[in-house]
């Protein structure tokens, strides 16, 4: 099975790594000319995951009509882009990948959504769990979620993308698998507003629990199963996320939860923070689905330009409720 991978940020390129062990072919689109010259010249990506020798069997193009050889794409653009690049590549019936973790914002649809949309006939999977690129690149123990409701495509992907470190989890609920993803990313942020704010540990824990209990919510009313969101893609990965300041939504969170603004925290990184595009859709969809989400709305206010202390105070002074 020979792996494409559209997108050449930190993940892509990780898990272009993943897919070349043993010198295993892999063709990985990227959008920037300067990784693709990074990649074929100096088997690195400098740019987004800088320090890492990649292996030569990883070959990079800057034409997404080049990926039309391949046998299974991982789709690793960041939740916004999917649709755009989607659209320019033959996908046919050629099997997705998906590995982005948001919801488009405009449409309020999960990414497997907006793939299918794009490329109807193509099916669908969904990678996800706690994983830092960084250290999946190194090799260090990792293990996911693989979501796919076809079971045989299924278990060729995971022959495929398994390795020592690198250990998959079968799951038939691919909703499940992608709405664990992208709320802990929202989540995430309001965890470092706590760091970032000084508010303490215990603060933070409340959060990760409350936070998981709205996570559940949305989760169930959009037809994901509860044992995915107690997953590794659901609690697992907002376990990661809401403790690391190698987490790029965390530290966006304790900028926001020093006082800097949105607007400067967000301009001109070339790396991107999901939860940021992800909350005001999110704080959307719940309210179509009639589900309360207190913890997302005050991310939104947050990301609006509200004061840290109205938040915080505006949460803490909401009436009382069972668990
Ligand atoms: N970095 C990580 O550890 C992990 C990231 N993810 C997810 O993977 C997705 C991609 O994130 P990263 O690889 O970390 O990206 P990154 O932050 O390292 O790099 C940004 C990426 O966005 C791309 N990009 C920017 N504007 C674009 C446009 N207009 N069209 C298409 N692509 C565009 C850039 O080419 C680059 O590949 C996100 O949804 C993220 O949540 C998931 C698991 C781990
Ligand atoms: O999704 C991730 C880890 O599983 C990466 O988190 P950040 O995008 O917040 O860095």
């Amino acid at each position: 099975m020979k792996i494409g991978v559209i997108g050449g940020g930190a993940w892509g390129t990780a898990l272009a790594q993943v897919a070349a062990r043993g010198g295993a072919p892999v063709l990985l689109w990227a959008r920037e000319p300067d990784v693709v010259a990074s990649i074929n010249g100096a088997n690195q990506n400098a740019a987004f995951l800088p320090g890492v020798a990649l292996s030569p069997s990883i070959r990079a193009t800057g034409s997404l009509g080049a990926l039309s050889g391949c046998d299974a794409l991982l789709v690793v653009a960041p939740a916004q882009h999917v649709r755009a690049v989607l659209a320019e590549t033959a996908v046919g019936a050629t099997p997705l990948v998906l590995c982005a973790k948001g919801i488009e914002a405009g449409t309020k649809l999960l990414v497997g959504e907006v793939a299918h949309q794009v490329a109807p006939r193509a099916p669908i999977a969904v990678l996800s769990g706690p994983t830092f690129a960084h250290e999946v690149a190194a090799g260090k123990p990792t293990a996911v979620t693989l979501a796919c409701e076809d079971e045989d495509l299924r278990t060729r992907l995971a022959e495929r993308l398994a390795g020592p470190a690198f250990r998959l989890y079968a799951s038939g609920d691919v909703t499940g698998a992608e709405i664990g993803g992208a709320v802990k990313n929202v989540l995430a942020i309001a965890c470092g507003v706590v760091e970032g704010a000084g508010l303490g540990l215990n603060a933070r824990a409340a959060l990760i629990a409350r936070g998981f209990a709205e996570m559940t919510r949305f989760g169930l009313a959009r037809g994901g199963q509860a044992e995915t969101l107690t997953g590794l893609s659901g609690l697992g990965d907002l376990v990661l996320t809401c403790s690391s300041t190698n987490s790029r939504n965390f530290s966006l969170g304790v900028g926001l939860g020093q006082g800097r603004p949105a607007a400067e925290l967000l301009g001109d990184r070339r790396t991107v923070a999901e939860g940021a595009f992800t909350a005001p859709v999110l704080r959307e969809a719940a309210a179509d689905a009639g589900v309360d989400m207190p913890v997302t709305a005050a991310v939104c206010a947050l990301l609006e330009g509200a004061d840290v202390r109205d938040v915080v105070e505006a949460l803490l002074s909401r009436p009382m409720k069972a668990e």
